[in-house]
């Protein structure tokens, strides 16, 4: 097969490099060619980004998180010494974790959740730019039909990872005000991680790459890989930042977003309910009794709540004038009761239904 990216030469004449030389050769290659030279990258660490293109970034990145074990995978089917499995299996673990909830991909769902993404959109991988698909699945396949030297070589980005995470962090955290060190927790342990997997890496193809032909085509996979990042990062310059031509079915800014709930109860002005305010229901919701169902509901826009008898019992004496305490004294003597304890009680009760939208003060 021929390639699209640099292949060696079959010209076996290349003098053979010394480990060092090797090792040089390669770092250059991530001089020149790591994505952290990439304008997307420079203007999502100096804070020239907008929210919604952060939240681009951060959902195409996903996939390629949630592809990296899959990629390690192929990589591990392909290795026939137990020594070396063992090893590598922990980039698997590292990324699903021992446990749901654990790992790597669980720490960037959180990073999408934390800038505003609702959880299942970002599972579900629709949305995601078909370039950084394309990118992502064509590492899966270069590990799996490359030798294991090119695999292992390819994965050697990794070796510059911990610099661009440094500084991808602390450049966030200054520039944005939505990002937090919560968010961003997914880099904490990849400053552990790439270094320990890229040592290992760079020890393995240093090793291996015993002729200058093997050593052309580790230099080869790492340029590739090089390219697999940095296609990633073109496609959401061109679909995010300029000329901004989002493609068919990728994702648009406002979609897949979790409701920001605090900022719309604040702005329908029903902020936490307290005894000396008055509640009341909101334009379009209202209490009914079902006749079919024999039950009180709450009738909002496209939503019904059933109501129990205390519900029904505060909620009749919602009137619009009457504030929490008022309704406690009433209710207070209506059943013989302590009002200030009764006062608790809606409170929790009337605090509940704000949340859900169908009570305002
Ligand atoms: O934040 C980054 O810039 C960055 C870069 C790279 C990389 O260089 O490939 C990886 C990661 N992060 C990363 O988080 C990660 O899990 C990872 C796995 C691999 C790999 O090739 O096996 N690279 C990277």
């Amino acid at each position: 097969m021929t390639a699209a990216f640099p292949t060696p030469a079959a010209d076996e004449s290349q003098r053979l490099l010394s480990p060092e030389e090797l090792e040089a050769a390669l770092r250059d290659i991530g001089a020149r060619r790591y994505h952290n030279l990439h304008p997307f990258h420079r203007l999502l660490h100096d804070g020239k980004l907008n929210k919604d293109q952060v939240r681009a970034w951060a959902l195409n990145r996903y996939y390629y998180q949630a592809m990296i074990p899959v990629k390690d995978a192929a990589v591990l089917a392909r290795m026939t010494e137990a020594s070396l499995r063992r090893v590598w299996r922990q980039r698997i673990v590292d990324h699903d974790g021992d446990h749901p909830g654990d790992g790597g991909i669980e720490r960037w769902l959180k990073l999408a959740e934390g800038v505003g993404f609702a959880r299942d959109y970002v599972l579900s991988t629709q949305g995601i730019l078909s370039a950084t698909r394309f990118s992502v699945d064509a590492y899966v396949h270069f590990v799996s039909e490359r030798s294991l030297l090119e695999a292992i070589a390819s994965s050697l980005t990794e070796m510059f990872s911990p610099t661009i995470i440094s500084e991808r962090v602390a450049g966030m955290l200054k520039n944005y005000d939505f990002i937090t060190k919560d968010t961003l927790a997914y880099f904490d342990k990849r400053l552990t991680q790439a270094p320990r997997d890229a040592d290992f890496a760079l020890d393995y193809v240093k090793r291996h790459a015993t002729t200058p032909a093997l050593q052309r085509q580790a230099m080869a996979a790492l340029t590739f890989k090089c390219n697999v990042l940095w296609t990633q990062l073109d496609a959401l310059y061109f679909a995010y930042v300029a000329p901004g031509m989002i493609p068919p079915d990728a994702w648009t800014p406002g979609t897949g977003l979790v409701a920001e709930a605090p900022a719309v109860v604040q702005a329908a002005g029903t902020g936490r309910i307290e005894a000396g305010h008055v509640p009341r229901l909101p334009r379009g919701v209202r209490m009914r009794f079902d006749e079919t169902r024999q039950k009180h509901v709450l009738l909002a826009p496209e939503r019904t709540f059933d109501l129990d008898d205390n519900a029904v019992a505060v909620l009749s004496l919602v009137d619009g004038q009457r504030s929490v305490a008022d309704i406690a004294v009433l209710l207070g003597q209506t059943y013989a009761a302590d009002p200030k304890v009764i006062e608790a009680d809606i409170l929790v009760m009337l605090n509940d239904l704000a949340t859900k939208r169908v009570l305002e003060r």
